[in-house]
C-alpha cells in the first residue's frame, strides 16, 4: 500500500538536511523582514500619539529615519534570502533527481515494461518541481505566517485585549475551512498529478511513433485520444482552480471584514477613551498585516498538497525494491570465488588466423590478425541448468527445464518460432531478468553470486531493436568500453561492416541517435554490433543481430563475424540457415523447451520441425 502523501512527504525530508545553514539564513532573513514590518505601525504609532499629539518635532526626524533603516533592511534581507532559497532548492531538487535517476537505472527492465514512460517522466521533472516550489517557498512561509500570525495577534490583544480577542475569534472559522479544502484539494491533485503522467505517456509515444501513426493514418484517432486526455486534465485544472479560487476567496475577505470591523470598534474605544488615536491607527496597521499570512495559508496549503501528492508518487518509484541485485555477491566478492561447475569442456581449437576480440580486425582493419587462432583468454563457459522462467504476474511459464550448454569459445545459434522464448533465454545470462527455477552459470558461478557490474561488463549484449543515445558514433560505440583505443574503435566499426560512419559529414564524431543523423534500421544494427564487439566481452550475446540487413551486407557481417566469435563464446539468436551458419552447434528452442541441440546439417536432416523452419525462411527471402 503507498503512503499517504504527508507521510511521503516528511520522508523526504533527508533532502533538506545538507542545506540546514541555508534553510537557517533563509529562515532568520524572513523573520528578521518580518519583525521590521512590524515595527513600522508601532514607530508610527509613536510619530502619531508623541511627535503628533505632544508636539515633539524632534522626535520627527530619528523616527522618520527609523522606518526608512526597517525598510532598507527589510529589502535588503529579502534579496539575500530569496537569493540562498534558490540555490538550495535547485540543488536538493537535483539530489532527488540524481537518486530518482539511479534508482530507476537499478530497476529490472520488467519494472520499465509495466510502468508507463510518461508517468517516470513526469514525476523525475513536473513532481519533483513541485516538491522544489514547497520546499523552498511553502515551508518557510509556513513558518514565518505562523510567527507573524502569532506576533501580530499578541500585539493586538497587547494594544487592546478585548477587540483583540474579538479579531482572533473571527479567524477560527477560516482554519475549519482550511481542513475541508484540504480534504478536497488533496483529491484533486493526485488526479491531476496522474493524468498528467498520462498525457505525457500519450504525446511521447506520439512522437516515437510518429511514423507508425502516419502510415497507418491513424494520426486523427491519435489526435482524438490526445485532445480527450487534455481535456480530462483541464478539466480537473478547472475543478483545482474553482477549489482555490472559493478557498481565497473567503481568505481574502474574512481578514478584510475583520478589519472593518475592527475601524467600527477601534472608533468606540477611541471615543470612549479606551484606546489611543495613535493606538487604532497602530491596531489597524498591524490588523493589515495579518491578511497577507491568512493569504499566504491558501497559496502554502494548495502548494502542500501539490507537494505531498508529487512526494507519494515519487517515493512509490523510489519503494520500488530491484528485483535484480548482487548485493549478496557485493560481499562475497572479498572471498576467493567459488566454482560450482568444473569446466569440464575441451576450449575448441582455434582456427589459424583467427584475431582476438581485443584486437578485432575483421576484413580490412589494421593489425590485430595471429598466426596462433583465437586467444580464447576472454570467452567463458555458460550452462543453463534446469531453467525455467516465467515473467512475473503471469504464470504460464516462457521457459522450462532448460538445460544446454555452451562450451568456452563456443557459438550456439538459437533458433525457433517466434515466441518460443529465444530473447527471454538471453536475458538471463546478463540478468536482465532472474530464472524462476534453476540456474544459470556463467565460468562455473551462478550469475547471481556475480556483482552485477562485473557481469555485465563479462557479457556483452546486441539486441534485434539496435538503441542508440542522442550522442556521437564514438560514443555510442564505446558505451561498454571506454577506454578503446582510435584503432579498437575502427576495427569494430569494420568488422561489424559499419564502414558508412566513416563518410558521415563529421566522421565519428557525427551525431546519430534520436537528436541526431538519421540511420537506417540495417546501419543502426551494426552501429550497435560494433559497440557489443567492442565491449570485449567473455560472452557475445546477439539477439537476431542481421535481420535488418539485406543479403549482400549479411553476407559480408556474417563472414566478419565468424572471425569475431572464434574468440569468445557466443549465444545467437538466428532465423535465416545464412546465419545459423555461423554457429558450432544450434538450440531449437520450441515453445520454451530445447527441442533439439546438434549441427545445422544434422538437425535438417534428423529434426522435420527444424527443417521445416529453416525452408520456410529459405523461401520467404
Ligand atoms: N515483459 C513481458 N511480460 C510478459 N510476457 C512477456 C514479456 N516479454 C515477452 N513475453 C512473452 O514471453 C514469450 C517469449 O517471448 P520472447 O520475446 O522471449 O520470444 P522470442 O522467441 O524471442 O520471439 P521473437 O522471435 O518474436 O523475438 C512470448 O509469449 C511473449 O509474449
Amino acid at each position: 500500500m503507498s503512503q499517504s502523501p504527508v507521510a511521503a512527504l516528511w520522508r523526504l525530508r533527508p533532502y533538506l538536511r545538507p542545506y540546514r545553514k541555508q534553510l537557517i539564513i533563509m529562515v532568520t532573513a524572513a523573520l528578521v523582514v518580518e519583525a521590521a514590518d512590524i515595527a513600522v505601525p508601532l514607530v508610527t504609532k509613536s510619530v502619531i500619539d508623541g511627535a503628533i499629539a505632544h508636539h515633539e518635532r524632534g522626535l520627527l526626524l530619528p523616527l522618520g529615519l527609523l522606518a526608512i533603516a526597517l525598510g532598507a533592511l527589510s529589502a535588503g534581507l529579502s534579496l539575500i534570502r530569496r537569493w540562498v532559497q534558490g540555490n538550495a532548492v535547485a540543488n536538493m531538487e537535483k539530489d532527488i533527481r540524481d537518486d530518482l535517476y539511479a534508482h530507476l537505472q537499478r530497476l529490472e527492465p520488467a519494472f520499465h515494461d509495466e510502468w508507463q514512460s510518461g508517468q517516470l517522466l513526469s514525476r523525475a521533472t513536473t513532481d519533483l518541481g513541485t516538491i522544489r516550489r514547497f520546499m523552498g517557498f511553502g515551508i518557510v512561509f509556513l513558518f514565518i505566517s505562523t510567527m507573524t500570525f502569532t506576533a501580530v495577534s499578541a500585539l493586538l490583544i497587547s494594544l487592546n485585549w478585548w477587540l483583540g480577542l474579538i479579531t482572533m475569534a473571527m479567524f477560527v472559522p477560516v482554519f475549519v475551512f482550511c481542513l475541508r479544502f484540504e480534504k478536497k484539494y488533496k483529491v484533486l491533485a493526485r488526479r491531476a498529478q496522474d493524468q498528467d503522467g498520462d498525457l505525457t505517456t500519450l504525446v511521447e509515444e506520439a512522437a516515437t511513433g510518429v511514423r507508425v501513426l502516419k502510415a497507418l493514418g491513424r494520426a486523427p484517432e491519435a489526435a482524438d485520444t490526445h485532445y480527450a486526455e487534455a481535456d480530462q486534465l483541464s478539466r480537473t485544472r478547472i475543478a483545482m482552480a474553482g477549489v482555490v479560487g472559493w478557498f481565497w476567496s473567503v481568505l481574502t475577505l474574512v481578514p478584510n471584514a475583520v478589519i472593518a470591523l475592527a475601524v467600527v470598534l477601534g472608533a468606540v474605544a477611541v471615543s470612549k477613551h479606551a484606546m489611543t488615536v495613535g493606538g487604532l491607527v497602530a491596531y489597524i496597521t498591524l490588523g493589515l498585516q495579518l491578511v497577507w499570512p491568512v493569504e499566504a495559508l491558501g497559496y502554502i496549503l494548495a502548494s502542500g498538497e501539490e507537494a505531498a501528492t508529487a512526494a507519494q508518487r515519487v517515493v512509490e518509484i523510489f519503494d520500488t525494491d530491484p528485483a535484480i541485485t548482487s548485493e549478496a555477491a557485493d560481499e562475497e566478492e572479498d572471498h576467493p570465488e567459488r566454482v560450482v561447475v568444473p569446466l569440464t569442456a575441451e576450449p575448441r581449437l582455434p582456427a589459424p588466423g583467427h584475431p582476438s576480440i581485443r584486437g578485432v580486425t575483421g576484413g580490412s582493419a589494421p593489425g590485430g590478425k595471429t598466426d596462433h587462432g583465437p586467444d580464447l583468454g576472454h570467452a567463458a563457459h555458460v550452462l543453463f541448468d534446469n531453467v525455467s522462467f516465467s515473467y512475473p504476474g503471469d504464470r504460464r511459464p516462457v521457459l522450462s527445464e532448460v538445460n544446454l550448454e555452451v562450451t568456452r569459445g563456443e557459438t550456439l545459434v538459437l533458433t525457433g518460432a517466434t515466441g518460443s522464448g529465444k530473447t527471454t533465454l538471453l536475458y538471463l545470462v546478463p540478468r536482465l531478468a532472474d530464472v524462476s527455477g534453476g540456474r544459470v552459470l556463467l565460468a562455473g558461478r551462478d550469475v547471481r553470486d556475480i556483482p552485477l557490474p562485473q557481469l555485465r561488463q563479462r557479457v556483452a549484449c546486441g539486441f534485434e531493436e539496435a538503441t542508440l543515445f542522442s550522442a556521437s558514433v564514438r560514443e555510442n560505440v564505446t558505451f561498454g568500453a571506454a577506454d578503446a583505443t582510435e584503432e579498437e574503435i575502427e576495427a569494430a566499426l569494420i568488422a561489424a561492416q559499419a564502414s558508412f560512419v566513416f563518410e558521415l559529414p563529421w566522421g565519428l564524431d557525427t551525431r546519430i541517435g534520436e537528436q541526431g543523423m538519421a540511420l537506417s534500421g540495417g546501419q543502426r544494427q551494426r552501429v550497435a554490433l560494433a559497440r557489443a564487439i567492442l565491449s570485449r566481452p567473455e560472452v557475445l550475446i546477439l539477439d537476431d543481430p542481421l535481420s535488418a540487413l539485406d543479403v549482400q551486407t549479411e553476407e559480408r557481417v556474417t563472414r566478419a563475424l565468424h572471425e569475431i566469435l572464434a574468440g569468445v563464446t557466443a549465444i545467437v539468436v538466428a532465423h535465416r540457415p545464412s546465419t545459423v551458419a555461423l554457429g558450432d552447434r544450434v538450440a531449437l528452442l520450441d515453445d520454451g523447451v530445447i527441442a533439439a541441440v546438434g549441427s545445422h546439417r544434422e538437425l535438417m536432416a534428423t529434426d522435420p520441425v527444424y527443417a521445416n523452419l529453416m525452408t520456410m525462411e529459405e523461401v520467404a527471402r
